[in-house]
This record gives C-alpha cells, sequence and structure tokens, in this order.
C-alpha cells in the first residue's frame, strides 16, 4: 500500500528529475542514516506486533487469514486491494529507476512517527493490522529509504513549494489531511501539500460522476411548466372596495348602456369588470362579423372570486356589440350548469336588453320542448328565420335543440359563453361544447344572405380560406375556480386565449437561500368573507345548528348538507323542533316550488334555507349573512362555491363548516392545500347546548313519526 502511494506520485517526480539531480550529498548522507535508523525501528516494531496478534487468535497468522476486528470478507477485499497495488506500485518502480518515490500522506506521516519515535495513533495502528506483516515489513522499509531522500530534497525546495501549498488550499479532503497532520515538521507539511497538487492533477474533473456514488439530497418538487399565458395572466384586484372604478372611466361603453347601468344603481365597475368588459369591447371593436384588424379574436378566461360581478361583465359587452345588428340570429350563447343559474344570467340580459331589439332566450327545459321551439325559431315562406340573439342555455336541452329543432343554427354564433366553466368542462358537458362548437362550424345548406360571412373550421389559412372573411367565434370562459391544468383547458380548443385572474402567485422560500416561485393560492375568496369551523360530533350537529339559530340569533342562514335526503330529515326536525322560519331547497321539490322559496328566502321570509349543492354554484341571494356547512364539503370546489353566497359584492359574510373531529385533519389539509389557511377554530361547549337537548329530542320523535307517515304515503 504505502509503496502504492508513493509511487503513485511518479508522474511528479519524472517532472522533477532535474531537480532531482541537484541534490546535495549531505542530504543523501543524513538519509542513508536515518534509513538504517527506520529499518530497525520497522523490524522492532513487526516483532512486537507480531507478538500482540498471536494470543489474540490463531487466525491472525502471519501467512494469511482475516485480521482481528475485520470482517473476513472485508479482510480479504483489502488485502486483495492492496496486493494489487504493490505489483502496480513495483511495475511502476522498474519503469522508473530515477524516480524517487513518495508516499501518501499517512504513509509518508508513519515514517516521520517512526524516525521520531512516537507512537503511532490508534488509526494507523488499525491501519497497519490489516496489511500482512511480511509484506509491511518490506513496503515500510522502501518506503522509508524513499521518503527519508525525498524529504530532503524537499527541504531544499521549500520556498517554491509552498507557493504550490497556497495554491492546493482549496483541495477539499487533501486539504483536510495536510491539515491534520499539520503539527509536523514543516518538510512534511511541503510534501503533503505537493501530494495534494499532484493528487489533483491526477484525478479526473470534480465534475465527472462516480458511477455508483450517489448523494442523499431532497429530492426538490419539480414545478409544473405552465403555458405562457397561464403563467403570466393578467391579475385582477381582489378587493372590490378598494378597487372601484367609475363606469365613465372605463373606455368604449356605450351611453346607452351607461344610462342603463346607473338606472340599475350601478355607478362604478367592480375590479373584473373594469379590466374584462373593455377586452371583450375590444376584439370585437371591427364589429361582431370580422376581428379585431381582421385577425381572429384572442379567447378569453376568467378566474375571480364569488361575487366579483363576473356576470356583468360578460353581458355588458355583448349586448353593446350586438347593438348594431341588422338580423336576427344566435350571436352568442352562454351556457350554464343549472336551471337557476340559466335563470339568473338571462334576468341580467333582459334588464340591459330592454328596449334594444335584442331578443334574448331562455332554454332550461322549465316549458315544454314545443313551446321552446317556437321560441327558437319561425318557419317563413323563405325558410326558417331566429327568433334568438342571445341564448341562455343549460346543456341537456340545448344539445336537444341542436339536433332535433328544424332551423335552429349556431353557424353565426359570435360569442360562446362557459359560465361556471370549471364544471362545464367537467366530463359530463364536456360533449355539449363539442356539439355547440360541432354545430357553429356546420355549413348550411341553403344559400341565404349570409353565404358571404359562412365559416369554416379554424385550421392552416390557406389562399381558399382567407378568400371571403371569416365570422369568428370567440370563447369565454368564467368561473371563480377556474381550472388551471392546461391538459383541461386543452379540450376546450381555445385560440390563442387571455387569463385574467386573482389568484396571485407568491414567492416563497424552501430551506436557506432556495427561492422558489410557488402557486400558494390556488383559490381566491371574497375579502369580506369570515371563515370558521366547529369541531364537533356527529350527535351534536343538529344541536348545534340549533344553537346558532335560536342562541346565537343568526339570520338569513343558508345552510348546506350533501343530500337531498339530509336536507329533508334536517329541514323536517328544524320544523319539528319549532321557533324558526326554515324551508328546503333540493331537486326533490319542483322547479316552481323551489323558485318560490328562493323568493322568500330572499325577501327575508326565511331565516333559514336547508339546501343541497343545487344553490352552491352561481346562485345570487342578496343579504345572506351566513352560510353554514352542517355536513363538510368533500371538495375545495364545493366548500369554495358554498361559502361564495355570502360575502358578495364586496360585503361581508360569515361561513361556519360543522366538522366532525374524524374529518378535521383532512378538512384542514383540503383548505391549507388550496392556500386558504384563514380559517378559525370556534369550539362551542357542551353546556351551551344542554337548554335545547330536551326539546329536541321531542322533536327527533316528531321527525320519526314524519317519516315514517311520508314512506307510508310513498307506498300508498
Ligand atoms: N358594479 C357593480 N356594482 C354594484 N353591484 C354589482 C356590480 N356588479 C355586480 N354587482 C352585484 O354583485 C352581485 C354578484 O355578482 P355576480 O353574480 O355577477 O357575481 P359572480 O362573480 O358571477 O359570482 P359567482 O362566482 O358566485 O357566480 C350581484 O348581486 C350583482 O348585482
Amino acid at each position: 500500500m504505502a509503496l502504492f502511494c508513493i509511487n503513485r506520485y511518479g508522474g511528479e517526480e519524472e517532472k522533477q528529475g532535474e531537480e532531482e539531480e541537484e541534490e546535495d550529498a549531505e542530504a543523501k548522507a543524513r538519509a542513508r542514516v536515518l534509513l538504517e535508523r527506520l529499518r530497525q525501528q520497522a523490524k522492532a516494531r513487526q516483532l512486537k506486533k507480531q507478538q500482540e496478534a498471536q494470543p489474540e487468535g490463531g487466525e491472525g497468522g502471519p501467512s494469511g487469514g482475516a485480521e482481528p476486528g475485520l470482517s473476513p470478507g472485508g479482510g480479504k477485499r483489502k488485502r486483495k486491494g492492496e496486493s494489487e497495488e504493490q505489483s502496480c506500485a513495483q511495475g511502476q518502480k522498474k519503469l522508473k529507476k530515477k524516480q524517487r518515490p513518495r508516499g501518501s500522506s499517512e504513509e509518508r506521516a508513519d515514517a516521520e512517527e517512526a524516525a521520531d519515535g512516537s507512537t503511532p495513533s490508534k488509526k494507523k495502528d488499525s491501519r497497519r493490522k490489516s496489511e500482512a506483516p511480511q509484506e509491511r515489513t518490506e513496503a515500510d522499509s522502501e518506503e522509508d529509504i524513499k521518503q527519508q531522500e525525498n524529504r530532503s530534497n524537499l527541504k531544499n525546495k521549500s520556498s517554491q513549494r509552498k507557493k504550490a501549498d497556497e495554491e492546493t488550499e482549496g483541495a477539499g479532503t487533501r486539504k483536510k489531511e495536510n491539515s491534520q497532520r499539520a503539527e509536523g515538521s514543516q518538510s512534511t507539511k511541503e510534501e503533503l501539500s505537493l501530494a495534494a497538487l499532484e493528487e489533483e492533477a491526477n484525478h479526473p474533473p470534480s465534475s465527472l460522476v462516480v458511477l455508483g456514488d450517489y448523494d442523499r439530497k431532497p429530492v426538490q418538487k419539480v414545478q409544473a411548466f405552465l403555458p405562457q399565458w397561464l403563467a403570466q395572466p393578467k391579475l385582477v384586484q381582489k378587493r372590490i372596495k378598494d378597487n372601484l372604478v367609475p363606469i365613465g372611466e372605463v373606455p368604449g361603453i356605450h351611453p346607452r348602456l351607461l344610462k342603463k347601468l346607473q338606472m340599475n344603481g350601478i355607478e362604478s365597475f367592480f375590479p373584473v369588470q373594469a379590466e374584462v368588459i373593455p377586452a371583450i369591447l375590444q376584439s370585437a371593436s371591427n364589429g361582431y362579423l370580422v376581428g379585431q384588424g381582421g385577425y381572429r379574436p384572442k379567447d378569453i378566461c376568467v378566474s375571480a372570486p364569488t361575487g366579483s360581478g363576473k356576470t356583468l361583465s360578460f353581458v355588458i359587452p355583448i349586448v353593446q356589440v350586438l347593438l348594431d345588428r341588422v338580423v336576427c340570429q344566435v350571436r352568442a350563447l352562454v351556457v350554464l350548469p343549472t336551471k337557476e343559474l340559466a335563470q339568473q344570467v338571462s334576468k341580467v340580459f333582459n334588464i340591459y336588453t330592454d328596449g334594444t331589439g335584442l331578443k334574448v332566450v331562455l332554454i332550461t327545459g322549465q316549458k315544454s320542448f314545443a313551446k321552446e321551439q317556437e321560441m327558437l325559431v319561425q318557419k317563413k315562406v323563405t325558410g326558417y328565420c331566429s327568433l334568438a340573439d342571445i341564448i341562455v342555455a343549460t346543456p341537456g336541452r340545448l344539445t336537444d335543440h341542436i339536433s332535433q329543432t328544424a332551423g335552429f343554427s349556431l353557424t353565426q354564433l359570435r360569442f360562446l359563453i362557459v359560465d361556471e366553466a370549471d364544471r362545464m368542462i367537467d366530463d359530463m358537458h364536456q360533449n355539449c361544447l363539442n356539439q355547440i362548437v360541432k354545430a357553429a362550424f356546420q355549413v348550411e345548406n341553403d344559400s341565404g344572405s349570409n353565404m358571404l360571412f359562412q365559416r369554416t373550421k379554424p385550421g392552416p389559412i390557406t389562399a381558399a380560406s382567407s378568400c371571403y372573411p371569416q365570422i369568428p367565434l370567440q370563447k369565454l370562459l368564467f368561473s371563480a375556480t377556474l381550472t388551471q391544468d392546461p391538459e383541461k383547458l386543452q379540450q376546450l380548443d381555445l385560440f390563442q386565449p387571455r387569463l385574467f385572474t386573482s389568484v396571485y402567485s407568491e414567492k416563497k422560500t424552501f430551506g436557506v437561500g432556495t427561492e422558489t416561485e410557488q402557486d400558494t393560492k390556488k383559490y381566491t375568496l371574497p375579502e369580506g368573507l369570515s371563515q370558521c369551523y366547529v369541531p364537533c360530533d356527529l350527535n351534536s350537529k343538529p344541536l348545534l345548528l340549533l344553537y346558532f339559530m335560536l342562541k346565537m340569533k343568526f339570520t338569513r342562514v343558508l345552510c348546506f348538507t350533501n343530500s337531498r335526503e339530509a336536507s329533508h330529515r334536517l329541514f323536517l326536525l328544524v320544523q319539528a323542533f319549532g321557533g324558526i322560519a326554515v324551508a328546503e331547497f333540493s331537486s326533490r321539490l319542483p322547479p316552481n316550488e323551489r323558485q318560490r322559496t328562493m323568493k322568500e328566502f330572499e325577501q327575508g321570509k326565511i331565516q333559514l334555507l336547508i339546501s343541497t349543492d343545487a344553490t352552491a354554484r352561481g346562485i345570487d341571494v342578496k343579504g345572506v349573512n351566513y352560510v353554514i356547512n352542517y355536513d363538510a364539503p368533500q371538495f375545495i370546489r364545493t366548500y369554495i362555491h358554498r361559502v361564495g353566497r355570502t360575502a358578495r359584492a364586496g360585503k361581508v359574510g360569515v361561513a361556519f363548516s360543522l366538522v366532525l373531529r374524524i374529518q378535521e385533519r383532512r378538512f384542514l389539509r383540503m383548505l391549507k392545500d388550496a392556500g386558504i389557511q384563514d380559517i378559525k377554530k370556534h369550539p362551542v361547549k357542551g353546556n351551551s347546548l344542554k337548554p335545547l337537548v330536551q326539546k329536541y329530542e321531542e322533536a327527533l320523535c316528531k321527525l320519526e313519526k314524519t317519516v315514517k307517515n311520508e314512506r307510508a304515503q310513498k307506498r300508498a
């Protein structure tokens, strides 16, 4: 081993051949004396170790076998390595007669220690124990001769090497060794430094990876790579009250619409409206028949909190763009997931189209199919003509009309608005969107007046496709929880989309000095919303609701359950308890009854409305003070839409979630993952509920009877 280490630096010796010839005779003589001393000391040391090894066990004999303290395999491996190294070193020695081999720093230190007569350290002892004594004797004596000679050489060149020493200060492990032996003589220091320099020169570049070696590093999370339009959206302010824009300051709005806005009590636009209205108007600045500058307009996606006024942000520009239309054709189509929502949006359109001649038609299945057909198309001698400029529809009934209503055409469609877009992208409704797009690019059979503005499905621009103007179809997507999953959005085949969002990215620091941009917020909630959760058990949930209504005097409460059965039972229970103006809202009830209930709730006649998620999305009921999640929502988007029924249009509101103790961890994690952290724990003591218990138990008995009666009625 020692020889190997000595010869390892042979390359350096060659380089220094000329210098070595100049060595002085005095140094040589001194080296010989030292050599003799070293030989004697090495022999004495060998003898001593043999004596020590023998009583410990027969296996540790000089001729082979594992040394004590080493595993058999390990000892074998080491010796094999050593013999290989030694033979290699000997080969080198033959080739380089003049070379003066130098030991590794450890060997050199050993030799020095031996020369000084000092005791080698424990570590070195154990290393030596692993060597066969016979080999060691030879190696040591050879090594010692060379080292002594070498040392005398080095002494003469100390000044040159000092410089090299300084240069090698940065070398990792070798530097460590140097520092450990810093107490040794100056010459040893120089040798070590030189060795470090040589080793550095002989080693492969540090950038090369040593196979089989690996570092245990924490795996860093790979950041999602978003397309530019998603990664760099147009930011929309979240705070409504601080960012109101007077309606007159938003450019390009028709005076007629400004007047209507004022008549409806709207003096200022909310931030999302101030951003999105001009963007849509700009894309239709050359009229609805061609895009701006003759180009196809970009599609627009809007993600803004619940109650931030997204509806007006598409109603106003669409009405304005269509004000100049001459022929009645379906130019705008709004698709929404529920009848109630469609009704709500069509009401807003009706307000702003009133007196303009534009016709708005609601298609939700609330009227008979034939009646809806009559509202959509009229058959004349010249053919079918449209009776609708703007259609507000739910997907199911709309697709029925696309396939079954004669004369119903979407080929002149200019705007396709997808409200609650994330829900509409769901598999359930995706097919509907595909059908709409297909219908919009269908070639009309009859040669009507619209032939000039026919359109073909967007594709590569060719001489044929650009020979006549194309009516562009622009998609506008809106949601409080718009997906940022490019794969999902891809399904909508958006054209150069622009994103307007209130969801800001925040910079977060991971560990020391590593700063990564991270989407800590995935969704935004209204500024005026306070969130609390009440840890509870299953039995105390009805009591908690009664406590909030009767003791805490909550008013205008919208309470959500996870199923229509749960809604119905809870409604019956609260009714049986008495003292609360309560109603239920779910698909159990016919549409007219649901409409009436909603109206009464809005008027304040109902203080507690127990509902399924039918009212969770989009429904705009003015004056809801509290939302209670009687059943904790299972999905974050459900939570966001539910709690968003309060604190709308810049107002304040409170959301309470009753969370079973076993659900608590999952619920909080769900919110945390979405970047929602400002939810407070609001425990209610059992004592506060006690006064309600007796009456509650009576109500339970009544409930049991009512349920039995209902079942009997059903069976009858
Ligand atoms: N500029 C405005 N000034 C005053 N009130 C407004 C303004 N714009 C909208 N509103 C009112 O704010 C309420 C919420 O608006 P809207 O229903 O459009 O919100 P949204 O963003 O669509 O909410 P959601 O995501 O829950 O559907 C409505 O009652 C609407 O009349």
